[in-house]
C-alpha cells in the first residue's frame, strides 16, 4: 500500500464527509465504518476485557455506540456512560444511540471498578474551549488508576487542526482516526497525547481530495525522493553545484565548517568556506576537501560569488549578530545564486524584517530561512500552530520557512506545508542545526528545489539522528549522511 502523506484540517475533514455523503456514501455507513475500524484496532491489540465506552454529545459520541454494539456483539463486557441527555443526540448520532441496546448510564453514576479499557467518545477533532470539570474529574481518576484508553477521533480535548490540548487531557494509549491524519495528530503538544495513531478507511472516496486541495503533508521520501540530486554519470564536480558557506571569525569557525561538510556531503559538487581574513589561517588547517576563500569584506564577496559562478550560498552559522553578517546577505540576495539563512543572518534582521522580506521578493533564485523557535519570533510577528506560523510567516517573507521544533515545519509562500516527525530528541544538541543548513544547502546547489531541499533536509537530517542514537555530537551526524543517502537512491 502507498502511504498517504496528505493531511487535513478540521474543516478540510468536514468537507472530506460532506463530499462522500454528497457523492452516494451515507453517512451513517461512515460512522458504522469508523466504529468497525476502531474495534479491529482494539480486537487486535486487546483479548476482550470489561470496558467502558463514554460517549459525547455528537457524532464522535456516534461513533463510540457503534464501538459499543459491536464490542457487545463479540462478547466483551461493555458499559455505556453518556456525557449530556442522550435523547437529544441528533442526526447520525442519534440513529446509532437507538441501536445500541444495553443500558446507558448517567455520566455522573459511572464507576470505574472493574473496568479494564476506556474508550473516549466524548469529542471530535472540532474541539475548543474548556473540558467540562466532570470529564476532567473522570479522566484524572481513568490517570490514576492507569487504565489504558482508546481515543476516536483525537483525544478528548484535543484539537485536530492544531494539535492543542485543553487542560485536562487524558493521554491515550491508541488513537484511531478517520481517511487521513489530521494536521494536529503530528503537532505538539497533542502528537503526546495519542498513543500509537491508527488511521481507518471509512469508505470516503479519494478523490475527495481533488477538490479539497490538502496543502499539508506528513513529511516523507514519497513527497521529493524523485528531485533528490543525485550525480549524473557524465557529471563533473562543478556540473553539481559550486556553494558557499559564510564563515565566522577566528573564534567561531567550527560552525561553517560543519555545514560545509554536510553541504558537501549533500549534493554539492564542490563547496568553499568565504572566511574573513583574520580566520583564513585557521580554515586553512582544519578544512580539506572543502575549499577556501579569503574574503574582507561585502564588495569581495559579491564579486567573488559571480566570479566562481556560486549557486547555493549558506549564511549565518557562527557568523555573529554584526554588520558583516548583515551586509553578506544583502550581497548573497544580490547574486543569482539560491540563498539559505540561519541562526546570526537571521537575527541580523530583528529590527529590519521588512528589509529582508523586501530583499527576498525582489528576486529571482530562492530563499530559505531555517529559524528555531526564538529566531523566528525575532522576525515574525504572528500566532497559532506551529503549521500556521511557518505558512503565514513564508507568505510574509517570500522564502521558503522552515521552523525548527520537535515537529519541524517547512512552509512554502504558495501555501503548502510539510510537518516532519522522524528526529529524535536527541538532535537538539551544539552544531545540530549547522549540520542541518548545510544539507539544504548542499541539496540547493545540487539543483533540488527549494521546498523539496527543506523537506528532504529536515528528513535526512532527522534520519541520521534516528540511526545514530543518544549521544551522538554534530559531527557524527554530519558522517551518517552518505547511510542515509544510500538508503534514499
Ligand atoms: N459523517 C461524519 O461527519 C462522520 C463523523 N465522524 C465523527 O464525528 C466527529 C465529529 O463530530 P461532531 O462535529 O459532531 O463533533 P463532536 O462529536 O465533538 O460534538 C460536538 C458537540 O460537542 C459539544 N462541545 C463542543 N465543545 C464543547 C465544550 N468545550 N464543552 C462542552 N461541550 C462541547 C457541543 O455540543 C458540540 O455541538 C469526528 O471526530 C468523528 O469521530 C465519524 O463518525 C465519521 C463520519
Ligand atoms: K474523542
Amino acid at each position: 500500500m502507498t502511504l498517504t502523506r496528505e493531511m487535513l484540517t478540521v474543516p478540510e475533514m468536514y468537507e472530506a464527509d460532506r463530499l462522500a455523503i454528497e457523492g452516494g456514501v451515507p453517512g451513517l455507513e461512515l460512522m458504522e465504518a469508523a466504529g468497525q475500524g476502531i474495534t479491529a484496532h482494539m480486537e487486535q491489540a486487546w483479548d476482550p476485557c470489561p470496558v467502558l465506552v463514554l460517549c459525547g454529545p455528537g457524532n464522535n459520541g456516534g461513533d463510540g455506540y457503534v464501538v459499543a454494539r459491536i464490542l457487545k456483539q463479540e462478547g466483551w463486557p461493555v458499559t455505556v456512560a453518556a456525557w449530556g441527555d442522550p435523547s437529544e443526540l441528533t442526526g447520525d448520532a442519534a440513529d446509532m444511540f437507538g441501536q445500541w441496546d444495553g443500558d446507558t448510564k448517567a455520566f455522573d453514576a459511572v464507576s470505574l471498578d472493574g473496568i479494564s479499557l476506556v474508550v473516549d467518545a466524548l469529542f471530535g477533532a472540532g474541539f475548543r474551549g474548556d473540558l467540562p470539570e466532570d470529564v476532567k474529574g473522570l479522566f484524572h481518576e481513568i490517570a490514576a488508576r492507569g487504565l489504558s484508553v482508546v481515543a476516536v477521533d483525537v483525544p478528548s480535548g484535543m484539537n485536530g487542526t492544531t494539535g492543542w490540548v485543553a487542560e485536562g487531557t487524558q493521554r491515550a494509549e491508541m488513537t484511531v482516526s478517520f481517511f487521513r491524519p489530521k494536521v494536529g495528530h503530528m503537532l505538539l503538544p497533542g502528537r503526546e497525547y495519542l498513543g500509537k495513531l491508527e488511521i481507518v478507511d471509512i469508505g470516503i472516496p479519494p478523490s475527495v481530495l481533488d477538490q479539497i486541495k490538502p496543502q499539508t503533508w506528513m513529511n516523507g521520501r514519497e513527497l521529493w525522493t524523485d528531485a533528490l540530486p543525485f550525480p549524473e554519470m557524465s557529471g563533473h564536480k562543478y556540473s553539481r553545484g559550486h556553494a558557499a558557506v559564510v564563515g565566522g571569525g577566528v573564534t567561531a569557525t567550527g560552525a561553517a565548517r560543519i555545514a560545509a561538510r554536510a553541504c558537501l556531503r549533500s549534493g554539492a559538487g564542490a563547496v568553499t568556506v568565504a572566511a574573513p581574513p583574520a580566520a583564513v589561517m585557521t580554515y586553512s588547517i582544519t578544512l580539506e576537501a572543502v575549499m577556501l576563500a579569503s574574503l574582507a569584506g561585502a564588495e569581495d564577496f559579491a564579486n567573488w560569488l559571480d566570479v566562481k559562478r556560486i549557486n547555493a550560498v549558506l549564511i549565518g552559522p557562527g557568523n555573529g549578530v554584526t554588520d558583516r553578517t548583515r551586509d553578506f546577505v544583502v550581497a548573497a540576495l544580490a547574486s543569482d545564486a539560491a540563498v539559505t539563512l540561519d541562526a546570526d543572518a537571521l537575527t541580523v534582521f530583528r529590527d529590519t524584517p521588512d528589509h529582508l522580506f523586501s530583499l527576498i521578493k525582489n528576486r529571482q533564485a530562492p530563499v530559505i530561512l531555517t529559524p528555531h523557535g526564538s529566531e523566528f519570533e525575532r522576525l515574525f510577528d504572528v500566532a497559532g500552530s506551529a503549521v500556521e506560523r511557518a505558512r503565514a510567516a513564508a507568505l510574509q517573507s517570500g522564502a521558503v520557512v522552515l521552523l525548527k521544533g520537535a515537529s519541524t515545519v517547512v512552509a512554502a509562500p504558495d501555501g503548502r506545508a510539510r510537518v516532519n516527525v522522524n528526529a529524535p530528541p536527541w538532535l537538539a544538541t551544539a552544531g545540530s542545526g549547522d549540520t542541518l543548513a548545510g544539507i539544504i544547502t548542499g541539496l540547493v546547489a545540487g539543483g533540488m528545489p527549494a521546498f523539496d531541499a527543506a523537506s528532504a533536509g529536515a528528513w535526512i537530517h532527522g534520519e541520521a539522528g534516528a540511526l545514530l542514537g543518544p549521544g551522538m555530537i554534530a559531527e557524527d551526524l554530519e558522517a551518517q549522511i552518505p547511510a542515509v543517502l544510500a538508503e534514499l537512491q
